[in-house]
């Protein structure tokens, strides 16, 4: 397992080592041992997600109140989706800043969000499966969105999917509405750098 540090403090792209024999392949999609390795802490365990999208399904920017918070380990086992985290830590030196990472079934990378880091994807092939562990359970009245169109936070979404398709995207309604990352500065629901600090 080969693990980076993204532009985002704290978050992780986290590249497996698969072992391909003549059945297909094996590869570990999270190693406790490695993460403590590059982080200093432990995930823990307390739900584990799966969504499954059409090409051009865009979820998120969203993230969780701290505390608790909610880290993730994210991974797409089929199809592909852009991964993106945008650190919404106020007070961090990387305030507004992103990384975006192609989470896919060919190189079967893996990506870390630490608590207060904002996470979005966007499937670019039809049924991409994404499953996820989480540090804390849901709770929807801890978790807020940020608008991923926001000028501010410069995202840059593919237009074409990964067979050069055209993509057409595809948001929840309260994706859709979600507030820009001014709005949500002001309104007070951003997660504070030393509240994310405090966890570790
Ligand atoms: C997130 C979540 C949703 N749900 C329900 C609520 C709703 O009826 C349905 C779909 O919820 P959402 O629209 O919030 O799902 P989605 O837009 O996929 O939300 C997810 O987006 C990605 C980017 C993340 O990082 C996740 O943490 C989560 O916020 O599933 C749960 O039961 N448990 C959960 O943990």
């Amino acid at each position: 397992m080969h693990v980076e540090e993204l532009a985002v403090p704290g978050a992780l792209v986290l590249s497996p080592t698969q072992h391909d024999d003549d059945r297909g392949t094996f590869l570990e999609w999270f190693r406790a041992e490695d993460l403590r390795a590059a982080t200093g802490r432990d995930l823990t365990l307390a739900q584990a997600n799966c969504s499954v999208s059409a090409a051009g399904v865009l979820r998120g920017v969203h993230y969780a109140d701290v505390p608790p918070g909610q880290a993730k380990h994210v991974f797409c086992p089929s199809g592909a989706v852009l991964d993106v985290v945008v650190d919404l830590r106020v007070g961090s030196p990387a305030f507004g800043r992103s990384a975006s990472v192609l989470l896919d079934d060919v190189d079967r990378r893996a990506v870390f969000l630490p608590e207060g880091v904002g996470h979005a994807f966007l499937a670019l092939a039809e049924a991409s499966t994404v499953v996820y562990l989480c540090s804390t359970g849901y709770a929807p009245g801890r978790e807020h969105g940020v608008d991923p169109f926001d000028p501010d936070l410069a995202l840059v979404w593919p237009t074409t999917g990964r067979d050069g398709a055209p993509l057409e995207l595809r948001l929840s309604d309260k994706d859709r509405a979600a507030p820009s990352l001014q709005e949500a500065l002001r309104a007070g629901t951003l997660p504070s750098w030393e509240a994310c600090a405090a966890l570790r």
